[in-house]
C-alpha cells in the first residue's frame, strides 16, 4: 500500500468555496496530500462579502481535533479563521498534546471585504500561545502590521517586521506582497536569510481566497516531507495560476482557480 501524505487545517468554512476551509481542502487534493478539517467557524460567504459569521463551541472545536489526533494523526497542519482567544488556547494545547510538526499558522484577522474573522483581544493569544509552535506563519503586511505594530511601506520595513515575529518563535515567516503595487513579492525569513519570491502582479478582481490557498499549498508540500524553502516555491507556482487561470464565479471579488496548477503540469508533461 502507498503511504499518503495526510493534511489537516483548522479554519472557517466559506460557503462560497473561495476562501477557509473550502479552498484549503481543494488545495491539498490538488496537490495530493489526504486534506482533512476541524471547522472553528462556518461562515455565510459569497463573493460579495461576508453576511454572517457564526462560531462553534471551544468543545466542538476541540472534539474535531481529538477525533483525528486518536485515529489518523497529520503529516502538517494549517491554523486559519481561529475567531477567539479560546479557539487559539484549545488549537495550541492539542497541537502540544499531539505533538504535531510543520505547523503552518496563516494569522486570518479580517476578510478583503472588511469582515472581522478574528476578534481584536485574540491578537495577544495568537502571538503568546500559538506563533511559539509555528513552523511557519504567513500574515499579508496588514496582518503583519497588526502583530508586529510595525507599519510597512517598503521591503526594509517587512525584513524588520520578519524579524520581529521570529523573535517571537516562529521558525519561518512569509510576508506575503499582495496588498500592494507593482512586482509581486512574498519575503520569507528564516532567521538567518531573507529570500524573495517574485511574480508578476495579475491584474484582476478576483483574489479571493489567495491567502488561504497559498498557506494551503505550503502545508501540503511540508506534509510531503519538502523543506520550507522548496514548499514555499511550489505554493507561489500554485497560487500565480490560479489567479492567473481565471474563473467566473459571482458577481464580485471572485474565488481563484484551484485546478490550473495540475492542468498547467499535465500539459508540460504532455
Ligand atoms: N494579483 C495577484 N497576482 C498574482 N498573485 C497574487 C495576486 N494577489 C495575491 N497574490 C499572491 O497570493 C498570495 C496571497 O497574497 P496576499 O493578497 O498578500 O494575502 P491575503 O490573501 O492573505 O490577503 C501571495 O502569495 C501573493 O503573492
Ligand atoms: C472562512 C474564511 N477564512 C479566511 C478568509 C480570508 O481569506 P483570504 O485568503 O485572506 O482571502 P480574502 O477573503 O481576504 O479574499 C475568509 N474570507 N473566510
Amino acid at each position: 500500500m502507498n503511504k499518503i501524505a495526510k493534511a489537516l487545517t483548522i479554519a472557517g468554512s466559506d460557503s462560497g468555496g473561495g476562501a477557509g476551509i473550502l479552498a484549503d481542502i481543494k488545495t491539498f487534493q490538488e496537490l495530493e496530500v489526504f486534506g482533512m478539517s476541524a471547522i472553528t467557524a462556518i461562515t455565510a460567504q459569497n463573493t460579495l462579502g461576508v453576511q454572517g459569521v457564526y462560531p462553534l463551541s471551544v468543545e466542538a472545536v476541540q472534539q474535531q481535533i481529538k477525533s483525528i489526533g486518536e485515529d489518523i494523526g497529520t503529516d502538517a497542519l494549517k491554523t486559519g479563521m481561529l475567531f477567539s482567544s479560546e479557539i487559539i488556547q484549545v488549537v495550541a494545547e492539542q497541537i502540544k498534546h499531539y505533538q504535531w510538526r510543520n505547523v503552518v499558522v496563516d494569522p486570518v484577522m479580517i476578510a478583503k471585504g472588511g469582515a472581522s474573522l478574528l476578534q481584536r483581544e485574540a491578537i495577544e493569544a495568537l502571538k503568546k500561545d500559538l506563533l511559539p509552535l509555528a513552523t511557519v506563519i504567513t500574515p499579508n503586511i496588514p496582518e503583519a502590521e497588526l502583530l508586529t505594530g510595525i507599519t510597512i511601506k517598503r521591503l526594509a520595513d517587512r525584513q524588520k517586521a520578519a524579524q520581529y515575529l521570529w523573535d517571537l518563535g516562529v521558525a519561518h515567516v512569509v510576508i506575503k506582497g499582495g496588498h500592494g503595487e507593482g512586482e509581486l513579492v512574498d519575503l520569507l525569513f528564516d532567521g538567518k536569510e531573507f529570500t524573495e519570491y517574485r511574480s508578476e502582479r495579475i491584474q484582476t478582481k478576483n483574489t479571493h481566497g489567495t491567502g488561504c490557498t497559498f498557506a494551503a499549498a505550503v502545508t501540503a508540500e511540508l506534509a510531503k516531507g519538502r523543506e520550507v524553502k522548496e514548499a514555499v516555491q511550489v505554493a507561489k507556482d500554485f497560487i500565480q495560476a490560479a489567479v492567473e487561470n481565471q474563473i467566473e464565479v459571482g458577481h464580485g471579488h471572485g474565488p481563484t482557480n484551484h485546478w490550473a496548477y495540475r492542468r498547467e503540469k499535465m500539459k508540460k508533461h504532455r
